[in-house]
């Protein structure tokens, strides 16, 4: 499976004049559990529904598993999406909703939504309308997965659960990854989750993709220097300054290490993926460093 699940060049979405998602290039690798990270309005559900089909690119490519996105039955049947505040149909039963998912989708997994419906313990004579948060979100996420897509895309799919539902929704996700072969991108404000589940990281904002790529690989590639002001001036070619914070007599950088070399420098110190997270975050805001020093108050 060499075929990006995700790949887009420059692409662009504008509503009007106003740009929600700016020159975005990604190359997402098949086989990864993504984390889309960002502000609110950062363009997070702007990519997702581009990925999906749903709306069209004003400008640039987009691919999902090598083709356009929903560009016939086959590519729609590849891709599973579960829209923000998971939706389901408050009126139809859980039982109505496998029965519709047979019904709509020609690759539907009988055995597999009927299993895991027992293993929720959910109801299936139960209106949706009256299932709690976290069971809807398993609802729509069992039903996106028995689709048997080749991606999954969750927007913000945990925002509104509870901690132990979270988690739960969480290990159901990565039961589904290791079970199905499945891609997944999803959104989240929580980058604890993101830590938790995601193996690829593209951090958004401003509409703006700020970086991105495998989290090991990231986290491996940024460093914290800290040395008297002035020592830390000139630094090879490919090492990116990503935060500067000097006092009257000490600099402390974040930086990005994009040689493809390791970085051996005095007083380098790995930074957490959170650390990194809101570094590029208050950079795309234009935050002045003393901000980076109060993240890791
Ligand atoms: N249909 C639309 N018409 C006009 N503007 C839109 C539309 N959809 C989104 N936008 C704007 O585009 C920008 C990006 O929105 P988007 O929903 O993609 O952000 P997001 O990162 O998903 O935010 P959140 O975390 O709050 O869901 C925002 O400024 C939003 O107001």
């Amino acid at each position: 499976m060499n075929t990006p699940v995700l790949s887009t060049n420059a692409l662009t979405k504008r509503y009007g004049r106003h740009t929600a998602l700016a020159e975005a290039t990604l190359d997402i690798p098949a086989g990864r559990i993504v984390g889309l990270v960002g502000p609110n309005g950062a363009g997070k559900s702007t990519l997702l529904a581009l990925a999906a089909g749903l709306i069209r690119p004003t400008s640039g490519r987009i691919e999902v598993l090598g083709r356009t996105p929903a560009a016939d039955a086959a590519q729609l049947a590849d891709v599973g999406f579960v829209a923000q505040d998971t939706p389901v149909y408050a009126g139809l039963t859980v039982g109505d909703h496998l029965k519709l998912g047979e019904h709509l989708n020609p690759t539907w997994d009988a055995a597999f939504a009927d299993g895991r419906v027992r293993q929720l313990g959910l109801d299936l004579g139960r209106k949706a309308g009256r299932l709690s948060g976290g069971q809807k979100a398993q609802l729509a996420l069992t039903i996106a997965a028995a689709k048997r897509p080749k991606l999954l895309i969750f927007d913000e799919p945990v925002a509104a659960l509870d901690p132990l539902a979270r988690r739960a929704f969480l290990q159901n996700l990565m039961e589904f990854v290791a079970e199905l072969d499945v891609s997944v991108i999803l959104s989240s404000h929580l980058i604890g989750d993101v830590e938790r589940v995601c193996d690829h990281l593209v951090v958004l904002a401003e509409s703006r993709v700020q970086v991105a790529g495998d989290i090991d690989d990231l986290t491996a590639a940024h460093h914290r220097l800290v040395g008297p002001r002035g020592t830390l001036d000139a630094l090879p070619d490919g090492v990116q300054v990503i935060a500067a914070d000097h006092t009257d007599r000490q600099t402390t950088l974040i930086v990005h290490n994009t040689t493809g070399r390791p970085f051996e420098h005095p007083g380098a110190d790995t930074i957490g993926l959170e650390d990194m997270v809101l570094t590029y975050l208050h950079r795309a805001e234009g935050l002045t460093a003393p901000t980076l020093e109060e993240t890791r108050a």
